[in-house]
Order: C-alpha cells, then structure tokens, then sequence
C-alpha cells in the first residue's frame, strides 16, 4: 500500500513538473511576443493566461485577514483561534519563529509562525499549507502609527479534491482547538476609554487584581446572593433567548468611600473570568461615540462607569431642569434625538467647562446605551454603576430592569470584621473579637478602615499589637462621636431655652 501510494506521489510530482516546464517555457514564449501583439488583443490574452492557470492550478487557497468586520480595531475571532491552533501545534514545524508576549504564567516565552513563515500538516490524509502573510504599508503613506497600516492574514492552501473535508471537518477542528487554547490561555484585561491616540477606542493592561469573593468583606448572605445570581446569568443564554431579552445584567452598587464597590467589580470579574471595561464617560464625546465604544465591547465582559453621579449630571435634574435644557440643547449638536431628555444642566456644562471635558453624553444616550438593540450585539455583559450618592441618581437609570441589582456596600460589620481578620491576620477568633464586635456595633467604620487598622505596620508586629490597633481607632471614633452628640444636645437645649426666653 505505502509503496503504491508513494509511486503515485512519484508520478504526481512528475505531472507538475513537466507542466511547470511548459508553463515556464510559455510564459517565455509570452513575453518576446507580448511586445509585438496589439495592447487590446494583450489584455484578453492576459486574461485567459489566467484563466487557464487557475483552471490548471488544482490548490485552493483561503485568506483569514486579521482584522474584518466593520472596525478597523478588531481582531477576526477566526483569524485569533487560527493564531492560537497554529502556535499551538505547528510553530516547532516552523523555522522562522515569533517571541511574542510570556505565557500565562509568565514563565515562558510564546512562539508563533513569523511572517512568511509556511507550514505543512495532514489531517485524515489530506495535505493542508499555513502561510503567515503581512500586506506592508503603502510606500507613499506616511503613519504616525505604522502597524495600523500592516495588515495580517493566513493563507490556507489545499488541494482542491480535499475541499469539503477541510472547509467542514478540518476548519471545525482548527477553529474548536484554537477557541479552546484561546478560553485557556485567556489573560483577562481591564480596557479603559482613554483618547489619548486621538482616536475614540479602548486601550488595555493585563488585569491581575487578586480580590475574590472570599475576601470580600460582607456578610455571607448577601455574598451567596450575588453569587448565586452571576451563575445564574452565565449560564442563561438559552433562558434569556427564551424571554427575547439581551442577555445582560445590571448592577448597582451604592454605598460610602472605602466600602468595597472596586473591590466587589474585580471579585465578579475574577469570579466570572471576564474582562473588565471602565468606561469613563467625562472623556466620551457624544452619544454615537458612546455607542460606538459599546460595540466595540467583546462578550464576556463587565463594562463599569464608576461614581456616576460624579460623571455626568445623570441626577434627577432631567425633570426640573427640563426647560433649560430644552434651551440648552438648541445649541447642541446631540445626533441621538435626546432633546427632551437631556440632563446636561447649565451648571454641569459651567462645570464641565471648568474641567475642560466637552462631553455631550446624555441620559438618553446612556440609556440607549444601556438599552438599546446595541446591547444585544456580541454575547453577555454585565453593566456595573457605582455610586457614592444613589439618591441623586435619576431613578430612571436605576429602575429595576436597567440595573437588575441594588447591592448596597455598606460600613463594616462583625462578620465582614471577621473576613478582613482572616484575610490579614489569619486568625478566626481572638480574646480581643468581644470588644471589636460591641464596638462595631456602636460606630461606623469602613472596611477600608479597618483593613488598614489591621494590617501589619512591621513584621515584628503580632496579630494581637494590629487587633489592639483596631480597638484603639475604634475607640477614638467613639469618642468623637461620643464628644459631637454631646454638643448637638448641649445646642439643642440651648435652642430650646432661647425659644422659651422668647
Ligand atoms: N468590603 C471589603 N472587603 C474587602 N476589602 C475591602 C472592602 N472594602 C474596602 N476594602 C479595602 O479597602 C480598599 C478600598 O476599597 P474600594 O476601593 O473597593 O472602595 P470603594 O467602595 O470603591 O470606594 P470609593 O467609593 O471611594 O471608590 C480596597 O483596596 C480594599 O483593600
Ligand atoms: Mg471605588
């Protein structure tokens, strides 16, 4: 069997070689006479050359460009699990290799298929080609960014008796593999809008936040709540196709400085494994370059604006201040229709002018954004609001619906205390508890707070001396405390014998 099969390689090889001796000897023949041939009658000759050479040729070839798609900036999923199935199992084939960024766990180097490079593989008996290719930018052209002007692609080359078995069941298993190395290997990133490039898009850093729910100090009940719900929302792509909602949650996260509303984003971020979008909307331009950022936003993500109360005036001016912002929005070149629900108040644009930000963002464009058939594009997304202030917030924008979850972070308790003592301390009881617990139960104190009570100043520094510390500031918070209601009632009597004297 081997030997027959090899003799008809044999013979193969022979063909192709004699036809690209009569070809070459043609093509010869073809540009002596081209000179002397009549340039209408050169064209059709050309023409039919190529016919006949592609007629001839029995190879089919495939480009996957890597960048497709209406955005310039995005990267083709095929062309990404291509790279990632061709790394993974060709790049030791591969003679010209490519260092590109450590591996996840940062240890070793990863080698990929350099440009120009080709490689060869066989699956169930039909011969497939990869060649890395890169278009170089035009000569003429001058880039202030020259690698937007490269463009990438992968160029599969098979014969064309193979067609259906690598267009279906080879290309599956490529695309599969790779998508598998891909979810793998996936590094999470914390993207952030910065227009620094002078261009509307979003720009990324690894994201290696270590928080997780079982640091996150607050009590279990609420923790296994929400906890319970992400499942719920990861694993309901058929349910949410089924209600004919986009599938994606909203969460609002209210509560006082230093409760832990950054810290529970990156818990659900790591919970989830998705990455992070931080939107900051002071530097979005208007409500199309909104949107356009929301479709640039990949599946699996949470996109956050942070203190929104503090981004744009989302309060609930948008009633009493509708007449001047009716007035307001006849100067404005908003393109998204929202006129009667603008809620960029003249103060806010005398603010935003003071802060330099030329934001034209509105509630409605938010809302859309929020909302809109755009949300449905590209898999699911949580969208995450925090806030110091929920009351200021339009109640418009955190209807039940819109942001599917009020979580409120709130000032420590004992059993958020006893997490945070884990955490920094390592212990889970102490002589010392009794005293943090009655005190915690008198004063306020945020998590931050006490997690920065707790922590160690020295490495000489006992669990004891950091639980002592904690007692102390506890204390002193008592009696400020202690000390300002004391003058509050001293005013009040006061108050009162004025308003009895007359
Ligand atoms: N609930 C918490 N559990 C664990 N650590 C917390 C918690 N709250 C605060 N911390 C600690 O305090 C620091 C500040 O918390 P974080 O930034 O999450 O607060 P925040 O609520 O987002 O504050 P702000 O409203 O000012 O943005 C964190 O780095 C974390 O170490
Ligand atoms: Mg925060």
């Amino acid at each position: 069997m081997m030997l027959i099969k090899k003799r008809r390689e044999m013979e193969a090889l022979k063909l192709w070689t004699n036809l690209g001796s009569s070809l070459i000897a043609l093509m010869a023949a073809w540009t002596m006479l081209e000179k002397y041939l009549p340039e209408q009658l050169r064209g059709i000759f050309t023409r039919h050359t190529q016919k006949l050479l592609t007629f001839l040729n029995p190879y089919i070839k495939i480009r996957f460009p890597e960048l497709s798609g209406t955005s310039r900036y995005r990267r083709s999923e095929a062309y990404v699990m291509i790279h990632a199935y061709l790394t993974a199992h060709t790049s030791p084939a591969a003679k010209s290799l490519k260092a590109s960024d450590t591996s996840k766990d940062g240890r070793s180097l990863v080698l990929s298929m350099d440009e120009d490079e080709e490689v060869s593989h066989v699956f169930r008996g039909a011969k497939v080609w990869w060649a890395s290719r890169k278009t170089s930018p035009k000569a003429q052209s001058i880039s202030l960014y020259p690698e937007d002007d490269e463009k990438r692609f992968y160029v599969l080359t098979f014969h064309k008796r193979d067609r259906e078995l690598v267009v279906g069941e080879y290309m599956g298993h490529v695309l599969g593999e790779g998508r598998a190395i891909v979810a793998g290997n996936r590094q999470r990133k914390l993207y952030s809008n910065n227009p620094t490039r002078n261009w509307c898009g979003w720009s990324s850093v690894a994201f290696e936040h270590p928080a997780s729910f079982d640091t996150l100090a607050m009590p279990m009940k609420v923790k296994e709540g929400i906890k319970k719900d992400l499942v719920k929302f990861s694993q309901g792509k058929s349910y949410y196709a089924k209600i004919g909602k986009p599938w994606k949650r909203g969460y609002l996260l209210y509560g006082p400085p230093g409760t832990g509303k950054s810290t529970m984003i990156a818990a659900i971020a790591n919970f989830l494994n998705y990455d992070i979008y931080n939107l900051e909307l002071t530097t979005v331009k208007d409500n199309s370059e909104l949107i356009k950022l929301l479709l640039e936003t990949t599946g699996k993500s949470i996109i956050v604006i942070e203190d929104i109360d503090c981004s744009l005036d989302l309060t609930g001016q948008r009633k009493s201040d509708k007449k001047k912002d009716n007035e307001d929005d006849s100067d404005s070149d908003d393109d998204s229709g929202g006129k009667s629900n603008s809620v960029i108040s003249k103060t806010l644009k005398e603010k935003e002018k003071e802060n330099k930000s030329d934001s034209r963002v509105t509630l409605s464009g938010l809302l859309n954004f929020i909302d809109g058939i755009w949300s449905a594009c590209g898999g699911e997304r949580i969208i995450v609001f925090t806030t110091n202030y929920v009351d200021k917030l339009d109640p418009a924008l955190i209807r039940r619906g819109r942001m599917d979850m009020h979580i409120e972070m709130s000032y420590c308790c004992f059993e958020a205390f006893k997490v945070l003592a884990k955490n920094y301390l390592d212990i889970e009881e102490h002589s010392l508890f009794g005293r943090v617990k009655e005190l915690l139960g008198e004063i306020k104190m945020t998590p931050a707070n006490v997690a920065e009570n707790l922590l160690p100043k020295s490495v000489e520094d006992s669990e004891e001396k950091c639980l002592r510390n904690l007692v102390k500031a506890l204390e002193k918070v008592k009696e400020e405390e202690d000390g300002k209601s004391k003058i509050e009632k001293k005013e009040k009597q006061w108050q009162w014998i004025k308003s009895v004297l007359g």
